[in-house]
């Protein structure tokens, strides 16, 4: 984790870099947005910056969205001052950090901005296979393809194969190709030159040169267009970028790790994937088996976010009941150990006192499980309204594989577990959880959804009378808001491409429809 810090924070410069350094973190700084503006842009890498209040945040936050270059900002000031954090929240600061620094507050913020998480919690023998497999190939330079479905660890093993590797000192640099734009993507992997298209007021070099020696993840890479998959492979096999607006090829040292949750193979056979660029990246596969292919995992995992959400809510000990955890062992989880830690975080909401039995573990709806296995779903009324944590990178094990044996693979030297982002400030907009039902509204949503659940003549009759374009409108809507606008998740629910949706809700946003501001990890798809 990279902590840029801009300007002097009130005179507590040295003391806030020493709680970031003490928790993990490489700490640099500068004087200036300027300063900051040239260290971003030479890709000097940054995974945070933390700026002076005092400093103008809403022009720093204008040139970095018009450079853009996608970074949380958070802005620091004396604590008293709440107009100053007012405007900088405003301006699009991620968080308003009170002065004097507080040790807790900042590791907090420095795990729930940069979505830091980091152990992989594993005791199941087929996933203790993988990780041997994963580590078996971590040494070597080759490239790898991670595939799994949405949610099984595809970051988290690529962030584990890095450490292992002999970049590990290095930088590991990751890029959603699904959440980032076409047009966007381009400059974010190979950077642009100063006036390569308006808003390019200076070079920027982009993620390959970040990586340089590195690892770089190109998560999602199913989504990447064809234009670009050209170019990519271009770099792979020329070893060299050529940033935009540039006819200067720059060399770069880059271990490509790529991720896909689609069959890249089928992706290939109907012609949307090149099938050279599949086969330079394809040189080792590493599967990562969904939860329910290891069941054995499912309470090992499910105690661990069950301890760290509740440590993050200051609410004690927590254990689940053998009720609770049968009902965990019964469930289909689509969503994988993602769908299992949000379930975790809201039983911890929901319990009271150390136990927490079935009443507690509101799965996903109904809809989402196979035939005929009964549990409880998620009432329109439930008090569960905070937002869970999204997907997060994470720093992963220096520790040896033990075949066999029970295992949490901790961060080396990362930040610690026990910091969630419920644990440092109210939720931003009092939005429903990924999977609650809506707060308001969204009737046609709900009788779409009555109706799948059921495919009662009920449900279908609701919709009689309505247009397919506008329960579909309804339902995309509605769906992308259950996932705090998270457009990979809700892509992934409604079964439809992540470009795709983003169509969908450009047609939307055309017509003057509300649609839900983009996750916290897709702020470069706005
Ligand atoms: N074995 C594990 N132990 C602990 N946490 C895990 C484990 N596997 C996944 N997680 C957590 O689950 C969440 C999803 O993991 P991750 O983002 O790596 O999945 P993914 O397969 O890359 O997801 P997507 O398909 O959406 O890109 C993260 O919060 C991650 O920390």
């Amino acid at each position: 984790m990279r902590l840029l810090i801009v300007g002097t924070l009130e005179g507590y410069i040295t003391a806030a870099g020493k709680i970031a350094m003490k928790r993990g973190a490489k700490v640099s700084h500068t004087d200036s947005i300027e300063g900051a503006l040239t260290a971003l842009r030479a890709a000097a890498g940054a995974d945070l910056v933390m700026i002076d209040v005092k400093l103008d945040i809403a022009t720093f936050i204008d040139s970095l969205k018009s450079e853009r270059i996608t970074i949380p900002v958070v802005a620091c000031g004396i604590g008293t001052d709440a107009a100053a954090a007012v405007r900088a929240i405003r301006a699009g600061a991620k968080e308003y950090l009170p002065l004097p620094p507080n040790a807790e507050l900042i590791a907090a913020v420095l795990e729930a901005v940069a979505e830091e998480s980091h152990s992989i919690v594993c005791s199941d023998p087929a996933m203790l296979a993988t990780l041997r497999l994963a580590e078996q190939v971590a040494p070597s330079d080759a490239s790898v393809m991670i595939t799994g479905e949405s949610g099984t660890g595809k970051e988290l093993m690529a962030r584990f194969i890095h450490r292992k590797s002999r970049r590990a000192n290095e930088p590991f640099v990751a890029v959603n190709c699904a959440a980032i734009p076409e047009n966007l993507l381009e400059s974010e992997l190979f950077g642009h030159e100063k006036g390569a298209f308006t808003g390019a007021v200076a070079r920027r070099l982009g993620k390959f040169e970040e990586a340089n020696n590195g690892t770089l993840l190109l998560d999602e890479l199913s989504e990447m267009h064809p234009r670009l998959q050209a170019k990519l492979l271009r770099a792979i096999q020329e070893k060299e970028i050529d940033r935009i607006g540039s006819s200067q090829p720059v060399k770069v040292n880059v271990r490509l790790i790529a991720t896909s949750n689609r069959n890249l193979e089928a992706e290939v056979r109907s012609g949307n994937f090149r099938e050279d660029l599949y086969f330079r990246l394809n040189v080792f596969s590493v599967a990562i088996p969904s939860l329910r292919e290891r069941p054995a995992d499912i309470p090992m995992i499910a105690e661990h976010f069950l301890k760290k959400y509740a440590e993050a809510n200051g609410l004690g000990d927590k254990r689940l009941t053998e009720d609770a955890l049968l009902m965990l062992k019964a469930h289909h989880w689509r969503g994988n150990v993602r769908e299992l830690e949000n379930t975790m975080h809201r039983a911890v909401l929901l319990s009271r006192g150390e136990e927490v039995g079935p009443e507690a573990i509101m799965l996903t709806s109904k809809m989402l499980a196979p035939e005929g296995s009964a549990q409880a779903s998620i009432p329109s009324d439930s008090p569960v309204a905070n937002p869970f944590a999204g997907p997060g990178g994470t720093v992963p094990a220096a520790a040896p594989v033990q075949p066999a044996a029970p295992l949490v693979v901790p961060p080396q030297g990362g930040l610690p577990t026990s910091y969630g982002p419920t644990s440092y400030g109210p939720p931003k907009g009092g939005k429903p959880g990924p999977y609650g039902m809506p707060a308001n509204g969204g009737a046609a949503a709900a009788a779409a959804a009555a109706s799948a659940n059921s495919g009662s003549a009920a449900g279908l009759a609701a919709l009689i009378g309505r247009t397919v374009a506008d329960v579909e409108r309804d339902l995309i809507l509605e769906t992308l808001t259950h996932c705090l606008g998270n457009r990979t998740h809700a892509a992934n629910i409604l079964g439809i491409s992540i470009r795709t949706l983003r169509n969908k809700l450009k047609q939307y946003g055309d017509e003057g429809r509300s649609v839900p501001a983009p996750g916290n990890d897709e702020r470069a798809t706005a």
